[in-house]
């Protein structure tokens, strides 16, 4: 369990994180998103005590992470995969690791076979792929056999089947009741993964929920609605509170009305309808429409999808 209470971090004049409150609970999958400089990173920094807060407080299983003293067995953490000395081999790595917490050989031997490392655990970490050096990175998190993980990123640099042991690796752990957060950038991952996620957007949460009460909360349902009378019908449904918008000579696109609805207000004025198709919209569109205000760099032309 992570529990945070008005975490902040200012860097001089850049509030970072903004007095967040939050709890990442056990046996789930939490996911953790936002834009670019949201504040993720120096969140999950301050978790595992690399970042000291400027306010508020964050702790793991009920203690700040620094006052554990087997942190490796609370907290397993993947942030940085490149933080490895180059010159030592994966397996050397980890023994390293494991001395600190009088581990020994066998769990190292264990969690190389369990990240598929066994071809190059005798190789030297400089000529590792990025994809390499992320299975190492969990390899080290999962030594201590932690009751929470936090991996920042972890399936960047991975291929498709690496994406896919990540996703088990994660809903694993989590069925298992271990809390488990993680950071992606990639939301059509995420939402196969994650059951609950937390969206920060300029160092504050923008969403805490359920990923289907995310994807229902911030998009609603959006209908499309084929007919020729568009100009009769949209009248009619924004005076319903609905927002309707052309995509098409005889396509509306509708959000804030369920289908039902849509089709008695249409029924009701005389419309004839000839295609009314609920639309489910991806965590990805929910994610934009939760973050449109809060994103530090934005590409010139955003999504018209999105908007619609
Ligand atoms: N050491 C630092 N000194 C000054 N500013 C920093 C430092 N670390 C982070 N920041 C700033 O704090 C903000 C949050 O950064 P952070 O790296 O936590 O965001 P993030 O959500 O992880 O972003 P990304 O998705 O790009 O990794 C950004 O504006 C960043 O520039």
């Amino acid at each position: 369990m992570i529990e945070a209470h008005s975490l902040s971090k200012r860097y001089g004049a850049k509030t970072a994180v903004d007095g967040i409150d939050f709890t990442v609970r056990p046996g789930v999958v939490t996911g953790f998103l936002g834009p670019n400089g949201a504040g993720k990173s120096t969140t999950m920094r301050m978790i595992v005590g690399l970042d000291r807060p400027s306010g508020g407080w964050v702790t793991v299983n009920g203690k700040p992470y620094a006052r554990h003293r087997a942190p490796m067995h609370q907290v397993g953490a993947l942030l940085d995969a490149k933080a490895v000395h180059p010159g030592r081999s994966a397996r050397d790595h980890l023994l390293a690791l494991a001395a600190t917490h009088r581990i020994g050989g066998k769990r190292v031997d264990e969690v190389i076979g369990l990240t598929g490392l066994e071809s190059v655990a005798r190789t030297r970490v400089k000529g590792f792929s990025l994809g390499m050096g992320q299975r190492l990175g969990l390899a080290a998190a999962l030594l201590g056999d932690p009751a929470t993980l936090i991996l920042d990123e972890p399936i960047n640099g991975l291929d498709p089947e690496g994406v896919v042991w990540v996703r088990r690796l994660a809903r694993g752990l989590a069925a298992e009741g271990r809390t488990v957060f993680l950071s992606s950038h990639l939301m059509s991952e995420m939402a196969q993964t994650a059951d609950h996620v937390i969206i920060l957007g300029r160092g504050r949460i923008v969403a805490d929920a359920a990923i289907r009460d995310v994807i229902g909360g911030a998009a609603g349902e959006t209908v499309h609605v084929r007919t020729r009378q568009i100009e009769q019908l949209i009248p009619v449904l924004e005076a319903a509170g609905a927002t309707a918008s052309r995509s098409a000579p005889d396509l509306l696109i509708v959000t804030g009305l369920a289908a039902p609805r849509i089709a008695e207000l249409a029924g009701a004025s005389g419309v004839v309808v000839y295609e009314l198709t609920p639309v489910a919209r991806s965590l990805e569109e929910a994610y934009l429409v939760l973050t449109r205000d809060d994103v530090e760099y934005r590409s010139a032309q955003p999504p018209t999808e999105v908007d619609a």
